[in-house]
C-alpha cells in the first residue's frame, strides 16, 4: 500500500491536474494507492487568509475574490470535465462556496476574525480542490472516493496549528478503509476536526502531515510527497548550478537539511511515518519518470559522506563574554531561561571550552529582543564588568553541512575550513552537535554563495576540478590563449578532468561576462557585440559574486592600469597570471607585495612567460633560490625580438624590413620600439634578479638603446617602421663592423658582480649564444653547483603560440 500528497505547486493548473490523473495508474503500478492527498489549488489558501482577514476588517472587496475564486474553480471543471459531468460538479462546488460566502459574511458583519473562522474558512481550499479533483480522477477511469478528514482526523481546538489525537484518528482511519475496502481516497489535506467537529487545520506543511498520518494508519510501504522538484538536492540548484538530487537521505540528514533551508519536508510533520521507518519517497510533478529522493532508515555506508550544505539566511549574532561566565553554574540558564520566557527561538549556539564566551544566533527581528532581555538578566554581571558588552552582528548566514556518515569520518571539518578559508571566507562561529550529523558555520551574509559553491565543489567533485578564468586583453596573447582554451577544453574535461571555463574576456574596449562560461567558438564576435564596456571594477564586482575555488585573472595586456587591480584580485584569493612585466618591473614594494599577498591569501601570483616566454627561465632561478643553491652569474638573450633581429641580420635584407617582419610574427612588444630600445630585455633580467632576491631597479641597469634618437618620440608603430628605414645603412655599419672582427652581433643581458647590463656585443663564434636561431632564448646560470658548465635553457623566447602555452601552464599550476 502506497499513500501519496501532491502540493499546490502541482496542482496549480487544471491541465497538471489533467497530467497527473494521466499517469497516476502508471506511478501507482503494481502497488495500490490507498490515499491521495491534495493540498487546495496554488494560490488558494493565501487568498483565502487575505479574503478573511479583510472581511475582519469591515473590508468588503473581498467579494470580489470570492466571484474570482468561484470563476477560477468552475473553469477547471469546465476545462477538466465532460459537459455531461459539469452541472453535478459545479453543483458541489457552488453548495461548498455558498457555506465559504456566508461565513465570510458572518466575520465581515461582526468584524471579528477568530483563529476558529480563520481555521474554517481556510479549510475550503482543499475542500474545493479534492472535491473536483476525485470526480477528474474518476473521468479518468480512477476508482476514488472523496474523504473530507475532519472525519477521520480527530485534534485538540489549537486552531491554526491543532493537535492531533493520534489514537483515536489512526483508529478512525482504519475503520473507514475497513469499510471500504481499501479503496482508493481522495484526501483533503491540511484540515481537520474536533471530537465535537468543530474544522481545525494542521498548521504549516499541513496536508504533508496528513498523508504522514495516513500512511502510518495505513502501515504505508511508502509515502511519496510530490512537489516541484526532483528530490533533496544537494544544495540549492539557484546558487550552486552543479547540486545535484541525492538517491537516499535518512529521516535525520532530511530533517537537518530542511531546517537549514532545503523546504522539501516540514520536520514534525513527516515523524507519523519516520516513527513506522516508512520510508518517503519525494518526486517531481513536473518529471514523474524521475525516481526522486528515499528518506528513511539509513542501512548502511552510502556513497557521499555528506548529502547536503544548505543555509539560513540573515540571521544575527548575539554574543555574551566576560569573566562572569568563566566556571559560573547556571550562568547558561539564565542566559537561555530569559531568551525562551521571550519566547526567542534560538537557531545556533556555541560557546568557547574556555567559558569566556558563548554565541547565539537568532533571527534579526529577535535581535534587539534577546539583547534587551540579556542585558536585564545579566544587569549585575554587567554593572560590575563581570560581562562585558552585548553584541549583536546582524547580515549573518548560517552554512549546514549535512551527513550521517560525516560521524567518525577524519578531515570533514579540516576540508570545509579549508574550502572556506582558501576562499577568504571569514567564519564568525561554528557548531558540531556531538552526533556529528551536521556541521555549521556562521559567516557573513554576502559570501554565502560563494560558500556553498566551494565547499560543494570540495565534496561533491571528487577528482574533477574546474577552473574559471577571466582575461584581460584579447590581442596576440590572449587571442591565443582563448583560442587553446577552447580548443583543449574537451581534452582536459575528459583526460584530466578539469572543465577549464573562460567566465569574463576584456579588451580595451568591451566587457563580456557569463558566470557560466563563454561558449568559446567565436568568442572574438560575442565580445565585438556585447554592450557592456571594458571596466575592470565591474569585472572584480562579478568574480566576487561568482567566486569558486579556483579563480583565475590573466593579464595579457601590456597596461600598468590592469597592474593596479591585482591586488584587489589576490586579496579576494583569486589567482593572477600575466605574460606582462609591468607589475614586477615597477618599483620593489609592489612586486613584493603581490607575492606577499598572494601568499597571505592562500592564491597565487604567476609570470613565467615574463622573461623567455613559455621557457622555464622564473622557474629555474626560483628552484635555485629554493635549494640554496648560490647564483653567480646570469646571461642569456631574453629578448624574442632582439634574437631573431640579429640571428637573421646578414646583410641580405634591410634591418627595417627584419623588425616589420619580427612584428608581424607576433615576437615584438605592441610597440617595437619597447623591444629596440633594449627595456623589455631590461626588464626581463630585473625580474630574474628580483626572484633571485636582489631588491634592483630598472634604474639600476645599463641599458643600449637600439633607437635611433630621432625616432623616440611619440609615434605610432607603422610611423615608426618606416621612419626606421632610413637608419638601415648605420645598423649595416655596426654588422660589418662585428664581421670584420670575425664576430657575430647577440643582445645580451648580464647579471653578475657588476653592473647588470644588456646591451648589443660582437661575440665570438664560440660563444654559448651564437648559435641561437630565429626568436630563441637562451638563460645560462652559473651557481655553486652549475660551476663548471652552466646550468642552459633554450627555445624559442617570443610569439603567441609558445607564450600562451606558457600561460596556460601557469593556470594549471594555480588549480587546487
Ligand atoms: N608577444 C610575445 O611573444 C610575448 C608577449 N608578452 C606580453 O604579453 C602581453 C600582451 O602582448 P600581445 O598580446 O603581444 O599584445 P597585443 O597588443 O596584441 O594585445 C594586448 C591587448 O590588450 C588590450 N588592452 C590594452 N589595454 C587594455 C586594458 N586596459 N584592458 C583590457 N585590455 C587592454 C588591447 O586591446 C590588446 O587587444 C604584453 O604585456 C607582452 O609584453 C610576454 C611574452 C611574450
Ligand atoms: N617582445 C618580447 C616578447 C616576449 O616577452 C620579445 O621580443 O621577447
Amino acid at each position: 500500500m502506497q499513500v501519496f500528497k501532491f502540493g499546490g505547486s502541482s496542482v496549480g493548473t487544471p491541465e497538471r491536474i489533467q497530467e497527473i490523473a494521466s499517469w497516476f495508474p502508471d506511478a501507482v503500478g503494481k502497488q495500490q494507492c490507498g490515499g491521495v492527498v491534495f493540498s487546495a489549488f496554488q494560490g488558494v489558501t493565501d487568498q483565502l487568509i487575505s479574503m478573511a482577514e479583510r472581511a475582519g476588517a469591515g473590508d468588503d472587496s473581498y467579494t470580489t475574490d470570492l466571484g474570482s475564486m468561484e470563476g477560477r474553480h468552475i473553469d477547471a471543471i469546465r476545462k477538466m470535465l465532460p459537459s455531461s459531468q459539469q452541472s453535478q460538479a459545479i453543483a458541489g462546488v457552488k453548495f461548498l462556496l455558498n457555506d465559504l460566502e456566508d461565513i465570510l459574511q458572518g466575520v465581515y458583519l461582526v468584524k471579528e476574525l477568530t483563529p476558529r473562522s480563520m481555521d474554517f474558512i481556510t479549510s475550503f481550499g482543499e475542500q474545493l480542490s479534492n472535491y473536483i479533483i476525485h470526480l477528474v480522477f474518476r473521468h479518468h477511469g480512477i476508482d476514488c472516493d472523496y474523504l473530507d478528514a475532519r472525519t477521520v482526523i480527530v485534534t485538540d481546538d489549537q486552531f491554526g496549528n491543532a493537535e492531533v489525537d493520534m489514537d483515536a484518528t489512526l483508529q478512525n482511519i482504519r475503520n473507514h478503509y475497513k469499510n471500504r475496502d481499501n479503496r482508493l481516497q481522495v484526501i483533503t489535506g491540511f484540515i481537520a476536526a474536533t471530537e465535537t467537529g468543530v474544522t481545525t487545520t494542521l498548521g504549516r506543511g499541513g496536508s504533508d502531515y496528513t498523508a504522514s498520518i495516513f500512511a502510518a494508519a495505513l502501515e504505508a510501504e511508502e509515502l511519496q510527497i510530490w512537489t516541484d522538484v526532483d528530490g533533496v538536492l544537494t544544495s540549492d540548484p539557484r546558487v550552486v548550478k552543479e547540486a545535484f538530487t541525492m538517491d537516499v537521505l535518512s529521516y535525520e540528514e532530511a530533517m537537518e537539511l530542511s531546517h537549514f533551508g532545503a523546504k522539501v519536508i516540514h520536520p514534525p510533520t513527516i515523524e507519523p511515518a519516520m516513527s513506522r521507518e516508512i520510508p518517503i519517497r519525494i518526486k517531481n510533478t513536473m518529471n514523474p519518470s524521475f525516481p526522486g529522493t528515499v528518506i528513511g532508515k539509513m542501512e548502511s555506508k552510502q556513497e557521499h559522506i555528506i548529502k547536503g550544505i544548505s543555509s539560513i539566511d540573515n540571521v544575527a549574532l548575539i554574543r555574551v563574554q566576560g569573566s562572569g561566565l568563566v566556571g559560573m553554574a547556571g550562568v547558561a540558564q539564565r542566559i537561555f531561561g530569559a531568551l525562551a520566557a521571550g519566547r526567542i527561538n534560538i537557531i545556533l549556539i556555541t560557546q568557547a571550552s574556555s567559558e569566556h564566551s558563548v554565541c547565539l544566533a537568532v533571527m534579526p527581528k529577535d535581535a534587539a529582543k534577546a539583547k534587551k532581555l540579556l542585558e536585564k538578566e545579566l544587569r549585575h554581571e554587567l554593572s560590575i564588568r563581570k560581562v562585558a558588552d552585548i553584541i549583536v552582528e546582524k547580515d549573518l548566514s548560517i552554512i549546514a553541512v549535512v551527513g550521517e556518515n560525516m560521524r567518525n569520518t577524519p578531515g570533514i571539518a579540516g576540508k570545509i575550513f579549508q574550502a572556506l578559508g582558501r576562499s577568504r571566507i571569514n567564519i564568525s562561529a561554528i557548531a558540531q552537535g556531538s552526533s556529528e550529523l551536521n556541521i555549521s558555520a556562521v559567516i557573513q551574509q554576502r559570501d554565502k554563495a560563494k560558500a556553498l559553491r566551494v565547499i560543494h565543489d570540495a565534496f561533491f567533485y571528487g577528482p574533477r576540478k574546474t577552473a574559471n578564468i577571466y582575461v584581460f586583453g584579447a590581442g596576440l596573447i590572449g587571442g591565443q590563449l582563448l583560442n587553446d582554451i577552447r580548443d583543449k577544453q574537451d581534452w582536459f574535461l575528459t583526460s584530466r578532468h578539469l572543465d577549464l571555463r573562460v567566465n569574463g574576456i576584456m579588451n580595451s574596449k568591451k566587457l563580456l561576462l557569463d558566470e557560466d562560461g563563454i561558449e568559446l567558438g567565436g568568442w572574438e564576435k560575442k565580445l565585438a557585440s556585447t554592450r557592456k564596456q571594458a571596466d575592470p571594477g565591474a569585472l572584480l564586482e562579478f568574480v566576487k559574486k561568482n567566486q569558486s575555488p579556483n579563480t583565475i585573472i590573466v593579464d595579457a595586456t601590456a597596461d600598468e592600469a590592469i597592474v593596479e587591480w591585482y591586488d584587489a584580485f589576490l586579496k579576494q584569493g583569486v589567482a593572477v597570471v600575466t605574460p606582462n612585466k609591468k607589475a614586477n618591473t615597477n618599483d620593489w614594494e609592489q612586486y613584493r607585495r603581490l607575492s606577499d599577498l598572494a601568499r597571505d591569501n592562500d592564491t597565487q601570483f604567476l609570470y613565467e612567460t615574463n622573461v623567455g616566454a613559455g621557457l622555464p627561465f622564473v622557474e629555474a632561478v626560483k628552484q635555485r633560490v629554493a635549494s640554496g643553491d648560490e647564483i653567480h652569474r646570469i646571461e642569456g638573450v631574453f629578448s624574442g625580438t632582439l634574437s631573431y633581429l640579429f640571428n637573421k641580420f646578414d646583410g641580405s635584407k634591410p634591418f627595417s624590413e627584419l623588425v616589420r617582419v619580427a612584428r608581424e610574427n607576433g615576437y615584438t612588444e605592441p610597440d617595437p620600439r619597447d623591444d629596440l630600445n633594449g627595456m623589455d630585455a631590461a626588464r626581463k633580467l630585473l625580474i630574474l634578479a628580483r626572484t633571485q632576491g636582489k631588491a634592483l631597479s630598472l634604474d639600476d641597469i645599463e641599458v643600449e638603446n637600439l633607437v635611433p634618437e630621432e625616432l623616440r618620440g611619440d609615434m605610432d608603430p607603422d610611423t615608426f617602421l618606416e621612419k626606421l628605414k632610413v637608419y638601415d645603412e648605420a645598423f649595416e655599419q655596426r654588422l660589418d663592423q662585428a664581421k670584420k672582427e670575425g664576430k657575430l652581433l647577440r643582445y645580451l643581458a648580464i647579471l653578475d658582480d657588476g653592473t647588470p647590463r644588456v646591451r648589443l656585443e660582437a661575440v665570438d663564434s664560440g660563444h654559448p649564444v651564437s648559435g641561437l636561431e630565429g626568436s630563441e632564448n637562451m638563460l645560462n646560470i652559473t651557481t655553486d653547483a652549475y660551476s663548471e658548465t652552466p646550468l642552459v635553457i633554450k627555445g624559442p623566447g617570443a610569439g603567441p603560440v609558445v607564450t600562451a602555452n606558457g600561460v596556460l601552464n601557469d593556470i594549471l599550476k594555480t588549480i587546487k
